[in-house]
């Protein structure tokens, strides 16, 4: 690996809330959500070259460099720019992959946000969520960098600003396809809208997250004993779940005492994404 690379951050989000109202004739569904990014994450680093090779440096196992997001969205980005610019790319994940917290979605999103930089292409911020919109759903909420309410697939937000809280983000060890819980027959479908001025977290809900726990006891198991401490939740299709806390001591004690086969962190809530940081310092 390079001695010295420039890292950019690839945080991860909460969906604090998740409300499926409605099957869509394409096969998805219409959502209402909380998107809450947090502070902790990935980290991307890019060495641009200019022989328009796109190279994974620090590839995923598992994950054919091809399918990766991060190849996909430099990939869709160089199309759409019509550069001669290419790169090599590193990855180091913390994330843990399918676990309802975004991180291949963020990956693609900071990848955009980066190269566009780098590669000084000067597509806008909108421009840059179509093309995220097209690798998935969640990509365009990290691209435009705020957390937010999001509606239909995920493409119609509105940021907000949320209170810091902190976040006992746990992973049970399974992972869970977003896929499978999205064709489950017993899914519920039909919940009413709610308007985002009307939203509280204790009036909310997860609709994946009954199907979720009939079929993973250990996500079952882990939720049980997380409500003992605080107000916990599945976050997006699973299958990590969240704690929330007013301050990070709270939050790093139950982290302090999880049951030996989880894994975990805590990071705080913030409105602005890190990656909007890293690019006001340039
Ligand atoms: C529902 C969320 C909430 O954050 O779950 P998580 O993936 O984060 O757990 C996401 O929007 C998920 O987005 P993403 O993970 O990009 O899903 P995609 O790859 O686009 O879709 C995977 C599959 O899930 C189903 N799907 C996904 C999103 C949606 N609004 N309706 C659906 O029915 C479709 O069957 C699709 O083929
Ligand atoms: N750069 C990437 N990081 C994580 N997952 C990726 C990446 N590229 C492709 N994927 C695929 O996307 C799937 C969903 O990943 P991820 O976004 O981390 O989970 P979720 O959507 O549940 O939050 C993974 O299981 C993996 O197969």
């Amino acid at each position: 690996m390079a001695t010295s690379l420039d890292w950019w951050p690839s945080p991860a989000k909460l969906n604090l809330f998740l409300h499926i109202n409605a099957r869509l004739n394409n096969g998805y569904h219409a959502l209402q959500s909380v998107f809450q990014l947090l502070d902790f994450g990935d980290k991307l680093a890019f060495e641009v070259n200019t022989s328009s090779r796109i190279s994974m440096k620090t590839p995923i196992a598992g994950v054919k460099d091809v399918d990766n997001l991060i190849f996909r969205a430099a990939k869709a980005l160089q199309e759409a720019s019509n550069t001669d610019l290419g790169c090599d790319i590193y990855l180091e994940k913390v994330l843990p992959m399918g676990g309802g917290i975004g991180g291949g979605s963020s990956n693609a999103a900071t990848t955009l946000v980066a190269l566009n930089h780098l590669w000084q292409c000067h597509l806008s911020i909108d421009e840059l969520a179509d093309i995220g919109l097209s690798l998935g759903a969640d990509v365009p909420i990290f691209v435009r960098g705020h957390s937010a309410f999001a509606e239909g697939v995920g493409e119609q937000i509105t940021p907000l600003n949320l209170a810091n809280k902190y976040y006992l983000v746990v992973f049970p060890g399974c992972h869970v396809s977003t896929g499978e819980i999205f064709t489950h027959p017993n899914l519920p479908r039909n919940t009413p809208k709610i308007r985002l001025q009307d939203y509280e977290f204790s009036e909310t809900h997860n609709d994946c997250q009954k199907i979720v726990c009939e079929r993973y006891p250990k996500v079952a198991n882990l939720l049980h004993w997380l409500l003992e401490y605080a107000p916990s939740r599945m976050t997006g299709t699973g299958a990590c779940l969240f704690s929330v806390f007013d301050t990070k001591s709270e939050a790093e004690r139950v982290l302090s005492q999880l049951p030996e086969e989880c894994t975990g962190f805590v990071a705080q809530g913030v409105n602005r994404s890190p990656l909007y940081a890293k690019l006001d310092e340039i």
